[in-house]
């Protein structure tokens, strides 16, 4: 096995235009292949070093901005990303989806660049700044001082799908690193914050967290503690359906879980109240992320108008309806069931999003068309299809729901047949960029949306 060495870098190597040169041609290569890369399909055409932290000789903590030409139908022209970079002077076997490739030029030209997100060295060291509560640089590292987080476990990243990265520690606790950063506190530590402080166990309490002052304040991640033997409602689903089995049971307690977290979450923040003028604001809103997924996948034209009446009978809804903080991406990925509960995880909303929409007061319904959806995800999941099975999730989900609030979403066919819609939209927009193979799932429910009574 190749001895591996660690490269120290000068100071003055670490200015983000002295660096960027070593880094530029592999990142160009390199991003665009990463799950969490948002600009799938449009050619970046310059990135930038918004900030490089020399945590350990050489583990660099950089913040990059990637450019398009093309600016996405919804959504900003460039996107700032998070990365852990470490290099070394020879090659290792190093697993090669962490290989960016040797940098020929600048002050790491000759080295072997990775990502040090897969490697012990640079992850312990995570946790080793969030458990002393370091700051370096712009980079603060922050702790709930009560709860006592144990120094040296060992960590391992991730193999899930996700769209962030995520470490988990000695199967005591997960830390999700942001991969695409915004402006801003990010949901996922503020909603599970505020839930805590609620006392509500359905959602793990963040423990730790780190933030950038530079160039702007944001979250760049949060550590809870991991939910040991979790299953997700994707895989239970998916094993139900396998072994013809129904999942009504699951689907009941979802939904009072589901229940539980928007009533505390009603508790921890402020409920307002949605009149006739929201609804044709939210309608138009709708409206206008089918006309930009049209553009982005012009497959849905020809269901366009279909969809649009479910859009154009929620901008008649005039009866006053609650809105308040909600999860905002509530699919069967997103529970896990652990000791008999179900819990909720990842808060972030809807990736695609500007940040300030995804903490806006909605209704709640929108989350509860998400799960709606994804119970129909599962039953397309596979060939023969399983309709019935997805509908009998849904009465099942919405009664389970109706149990824990005294409130049953079946009660506004219009206003869940529209936050359906919505969803299946976005969802065709997400397939297309990231899992094409899949497009034909949210395809089929937009064509039954289309197609389903005024
Ligand atoms: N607290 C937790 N305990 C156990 N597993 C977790 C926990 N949080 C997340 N996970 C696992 O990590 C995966 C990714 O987490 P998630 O927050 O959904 O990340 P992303 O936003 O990147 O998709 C989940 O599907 C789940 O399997
Ligand atoms: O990974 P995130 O939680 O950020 O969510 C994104 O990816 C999801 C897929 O991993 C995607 O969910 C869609 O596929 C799921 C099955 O894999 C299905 O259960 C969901 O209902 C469906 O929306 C989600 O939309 C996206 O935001």
């Amino acid at each position: 096995m190749a001895k591996t060495q660690t490269a120290t870098l000068r100071q003055d190597s670490l200015g983000s235009a002295v660096l960027l040169p070593s880094l530029s041609g592999l990142l160009r290569e390199w991003l665009p292949r990463q799950r969490w890369f948002a600009g799938k399909g449009r050619p970046v055409t310059d990135l930038a070093l918004l900030s490089v932290t020399e945590l350990q000789p050489v583990c660099l903590h950089v913040l990059i901005r990637a450019d398009h030409a093309e600016r996405p139908a919804a959504g900003p022209a460039h996107d700032c990303y998070q990365l852990l970079l470490g290099t070394e002077q020879s090659p290792s076997p190093r697993p090669s989806p962490a290989l960016l490739g040797r940098a020929t030029e600048g002050p790491l030209a000759g080295l072997l660049v990775y990502d040090a997100l897969h490697e012990p060295r640079s992850s312990s060291l995570l946790l080793e700044r969030l458990r002393t509560s370091d700051t370096t640089d712009a980079l603060h590292f922050e702790r709930d001082w009560r709860v006592s987080i144990p120094a040296g476990l060992t960590p391992r990243l991730l193999e899930a799908e996700q769209s962030n990265s995520s470490l988990v520690y000695g199967d005591a606790y997960i830390l999700k690193i942001f991969r695409r950063v915004r402006p801003g506190i990010n949901p996922d530590l503020e909603v599970p914050r505020a839930l805590a402080r609620q006392g509500c166990t359905r959602v793990p309490a963040p423990v730790a967290w780190f933030r950038t002052t530079s160039p702007w304040d944001a979250t760049l991640g949060v550590l809870q503690p991991f939910l040991r033997g979790g299953a997700d409602g994707w895989t239970q689903a998916l094993e139900a359906l396998a072994s013809a089995r129904e999942f009504t049971a699951e689907a009941f307690e979802m939904g009072r879980a589901t229940a539980e977290v928007h009533l505390a979450l009603a508790a921890a923040f402020s409920v307002v109240s949605q009149d006739a003028t929201e609804s044709r604001r939210l309608a138009t809103g709708m409206a206008g992320r089918l006309r930009d997924a049209i553009h982005a996948v012009p497959d849905l034209l020809p269901y366009a108008s279909g969809l649009r009446s479910a859009f154009a009978e929620l901008a008649t809804l005039d009866t006053p309806r609650p809105a308040q903080r909600i999860h905002g991406d509530l699919h069967l990925g997103q529970v896990l069931r652990a000791e008999q509960e179900w819990h909720v995880i990842d808060f972030e909303g809807e990736p695609a999003r500007p940040l300030p929409e995804r903490r806006r007061a909605q209704s709640p319904v929108r989350d509860v068309a998400g799960m709606l959806r994804s119970f129909d995800y599962a039953a397309h999941a596979r060939r023969p299809w399983h309709p019935q099975w997805a509908l009998r999730c849904r009465e099942a989900y919405c009664a389970g729901y109706a149990a824990e609030s005294g409130w049953d979403p079946r009660a506004e066919p219009a206003l869940l047949r529209a936050y359906e819609t919505d969803r299946a939209v976005y969802e065709v927009v997400y397939e297309a960029r990231h899992r094409p193979d899949w497009l034909p799932v949210p395809m089929a429910a937009v064509a039954r949306l289309a197609d389903a009574p005024g």
